[in-house]
């Protein structure tokens, strides 16, 4: 992670891929302008607000223009560390484990996932998605030094033995989709993503804050 991201608030900086994959996609089609209208309607979040997170890298925006899609990329590849690609090992190769490795990452995000890890000797020597399945005996052998982020699709009671190894093997992020709550040092982070609990917040937001046609999208505070 680079200076300017440590600067940013922690919100803004977890919009920035969603900022980012929208404006490949427009670069992609060929356009080299957006308004903060048409980003906003196309990221769902309120035009302020982007103005607000791009007011962190200094006033890129101008009115009856809009924003310099070329400009805003190069700025974000370099925020986001886009130009590099992160490696990534993923644990628990069963339902969720295999989406995950059948999806290419590398198409929106430079991330991408180079191995993973399984305890069923069915999966182990398997190649899914072109990513090659080791036996969990083999994590600390198998896992180098350029891979600094694990994605946890492992059973529950799975969780802290192998994030404990995961550690020890030099990890510093865990994406942890388990509802384990896993411990950790201070230095490493862990995000935790869980299906039933944004469920449960949009359920909750469609009931008591009902959108009407044509309304602005505010921004929920669950991903604040
Ligand atoms: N976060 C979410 O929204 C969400 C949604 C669905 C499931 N989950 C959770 O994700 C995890 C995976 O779910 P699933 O449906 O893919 O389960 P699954 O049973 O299909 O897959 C688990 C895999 O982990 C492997 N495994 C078991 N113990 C292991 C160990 N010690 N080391 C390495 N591999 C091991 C199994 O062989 C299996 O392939 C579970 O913890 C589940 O609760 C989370």
């Amino acid at each position: 992670m680079n200076e300017e991201q440590n600067k940013i608030p922690q919100a803004t900086a977890k919009r920035l891929p969603l900022y980012y994959r929208f404006l490949n996609n427009l670069h992609n089609q060929g356009k080299e302008r957006v308004s903060s209208k048409e980003l906003s309607d196309a990221v769902k979040v309120d035009s302020a607000t982007i103005r607000r997170d791009f007011s962190y890298f200094g006033a890129l925006g101008k009115k009856g223009y809009g924003y310099n899609v070329n400009y805003l990329l190069s700025f974000f590849r370099k925020t986001l560390d886009q130009d590099e690609v992160t490696k990534v090992a993923l644990i628990g190769v069963g339902n969720l484990g295999t989406a995950f490795l059948h999806y290419n990452f590398l198409k929106n995000n430079n991330t991408m996932i180079e191995m993973a890890f399984d305890a069923s000797e069915e999966k182990v020597g398997t190649d899914i998605g072109g990513v090659p399945v080791y036996s969990i005996e083999e994590l600390e052998s198998k896992l180098s030094d350029d891979i600094p982020i694990a994605i946890l699709t492992v059973p529950a009671n799975a969780a802290q033995g192998i994030t404990d190894r995961l550690i020890e093997a030099g990890i510093s992020g865990i994406l942890n989709f388990t509802p384990a709550r896993i411990t950790v040092p201070d230095r490493i982070r862990v995000h935790h993503i869980d299906l039933a609990v944004e469920l449960q917040a949009l359920i909750y937001f469609l009931k008591h804050y009902p959108l009407q046609e044509g309304e602005e999208v505010g921004e929920e505070p669950f991903n604040a």
